[in-house]
Order: C-alpha cells, then sequence, then structure tokens
C-alpha cells in the first residue's frame, strides 16, 4: 500500500505540489490526471525518491520512503517519460546493464530477461540495438528492464505519449496482464481513454493540488451518463444528461446535427477545463 500524506513540493517560492494526501491500495491500477503543470510527474518523482518532499511523507507498506531505504526503494520501480536507454546498446545488454547495477547474480538476469523479453513479445529482437527499435518497442523494453528486480509498485509516466492506436493497445495489454498479476500500477496519462479503460481509480489534480479522487465511472455519472452533441455553426455544443430519457427529448428538439453518445472520462475533462476559465 502507498500512503501519500500532506505531500508538498517547492521549488524555491514556487509550490508544485501542494499537501497531497492519496492511499493507493496493494494491487490496485490507480492513474494521476491532470492539465500541463498540475504536478503529475513531481509526483512521480517524489515516489521514486529522485526529488525530495518539501514537507510530508510517503509510507510503502507503513514505512516511511527515504533514499536511506534500499529495500523499501527496490519495491517500486519507475518508467521516466523519456528514453533513458543508451542507444548502442542491444535489449540483452540493457538488461543485463540493469542486473549489475542491482548487483543480481548473471544466471538470474539472463533467465529473468528472457522470461520479460518473451513476455512483451520482444525475444526476437534481443540483439537488436536501441537505436533501431520502434517507440513502442523502446517503452516495451523499458517495462521489461523496470522489471527485472521484481518491483511491487510500479510508476509509469506517461507510459504511451506518442504512440499509435496499436502499439497503445498493446501497451494497455500488457499493463493489464502486470497488473493482473498483482503489480500495483501508477500512471499519469492526459489519454482519457487510457485512464477510463485502465484505472480502477484515477485524481485529479490542478495546479498541485488534489481536486478529486473516484472511479473513472463515478466522475462520469456525476457530469451524467448520456451526451447530447450538437453541431452549431461556433462549434460542437455539448449537453450531459443523467437519464437517457431527458437525452432523447432534448436531441428531437434541436435543430441540424446532432447525437446522443455514452460520456466518457474526455468531457469530465473537457468540462472542468471549461468552467475554470
Ligand atoms: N525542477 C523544477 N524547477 C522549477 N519548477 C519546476 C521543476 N519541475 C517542475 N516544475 C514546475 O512544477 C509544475 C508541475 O510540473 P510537473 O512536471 O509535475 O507537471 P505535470 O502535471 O507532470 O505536467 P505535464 O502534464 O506537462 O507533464 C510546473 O509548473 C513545472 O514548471
Amino acid at each position: 500500500m502507498i500512503e501519500i500524506k500532506n505531500l508538498t513540493k517547492k521549488f524555491d517560492d514556487f509550490t508544485a505540489v501542494d499537501d497531497l494526501s492519496l492511499t493507493i491500495k496493494t494491487g490496485e491500477f490507480f492513474g494521476l490526471l491532470g492539465p500541463n503543470g498540475a504536478g503529475k510527474t513531481t509526483t512521480i518523482s517524489m515516489l521514486s525518491t529522485l526529488l525530495l518532499p518539501t514537507q510530508g511523507e510517503i509510507l510503502i507498506d507503513g514505512e516511511r520512503l527515504t533514499r536511506k531505504r534500499p529495500a523499501l526503494k527496490r519495491k517500486i520501480s519507475v518508467i521516466t517519460q523519456e528514453y533513458s536507454m543508451r542507444q548502442d546498446m542491444t535489449m540483452d545488454e540493457i538488461m543485463e546493464y540493469q542486473g549489475r547495477l542491482y548487483f543480481m547474480p548473471v544466471k538470474k538476469i539472463r533467465e529473468k530477461s528472457e522470461e520479460l523479453l518473451e513476455f512483451c513479445e520482444l525475444l526476437p529482437f534481443r540483439n537488436r540495438k536501441v537505436r533501431h527499435l520502434s517507440g513502442g518497442m523502446k517503452r516495451k523494453l523499458m517495462v521489461c528492464r523496470a522489471l527485472l528486480t521484481d518491483p511491487e509498485i510500479l510508476l509509469l509516466d506517461e507510459p504511451t505519449a506518442g504512440m499509435d492506436a496499436l502499439s497503445r493497445r498493446q501497451m494497455w495489454n500488457l499493463l493489464r496482464q502486470l497488473n493482473d498479476r498483482n503489480l500495483t500500477i501508477l500512471l499519469t496519462t492526459h489519454y482519457m481513454e487510457e485512464a477510463q479503460s485502465l484505472c480502477e481509480r484515477v485524481a485529479m489534480l490542478q495546479h498541485g493540488r488534489l481536486e478529486e479522487v473516484n472511479t473513472p465511472q463515478g466522475m462520469i455519472e456525476a457530469l451524467g451518463c448520456y451526451t447530447v452533441d450538437h453541431m452549431t455553426a461556433a462549434g460542437t455544443v455539448s449537453r450531459y444528461f443523467h437519464e437517457r430519457g431527458q437525452a432523447i427529448t432534448y436531441l428531437s428538439k434541436l435543430e441540424g446535427k446532432c447525437t446522443l453518445r455514452d460520456t466518457t472520462l474526455d468531457d469530465v475533462f473537457i468540462e472542468r477545463a471549461a468552467q475554470k476559465k
């Protein structure tokens, strides 16, 4: 279990994360959402101990996370936004290098690497250099590398940024399978479809503050499960309804092109952003 208690991060006078409190259960698939600059990466960086909090604390299974607790840190692996891998190394070399960093016996590194590369469908490319991998393959290799040390918690900062639709779906399937094996997953994403599809609960951040924690469905229901889109000369106007009947009655009175559809987490995000303007 991850317990984030009154976590604050300041960069000089600027508060990037502001008194954040949040509990993520073991085995949960959790999403950190929010607009650019909301504090998602800063939060992930504190969870990986890359950054130290200005105030507050993080408990992992009841124990306080600090840089001086390697056994506790080992429970957590992080995958950053950037491809932080040597371009001239092959997949096998990347995995071996990582294993050696953690003093793993070579036999164990080889066995575990093979299992992970196979699981991520990368084994046929194990001798390919990083510079010759597609963006999707690089991301999958980063997942393999992060899992080499058998973490219990995986932190992913925008794991599918820039991926095409097919690679994104493959990554989703991979993350679901890992979560099914009881890996706790915390990700940040700008893709609301991704959060809706994968996450059991999501937290909405805004200017470093926590606005709401809920299930994606809970947020959608609060807005209204039915959306009527009306295409007008000024653009598309959307209205949300709790009852399908109400949505149909409204739609039947509209002129011009209009549609009735299910509300998505995208709508929730857009509505909240519009209310703040
Ligand atoms: N090292 C730093 N020094 C000063 N300000 C920083 C630093 N790192 C982040 N910030 C600021 O803190 C705020 C939160 O940044 P952060 O990267 O956590 O946001 P984010 O929600 O991950 O954004 P994005 O979705 O764009 O990745 C931003 O205003 C950012 O400019």
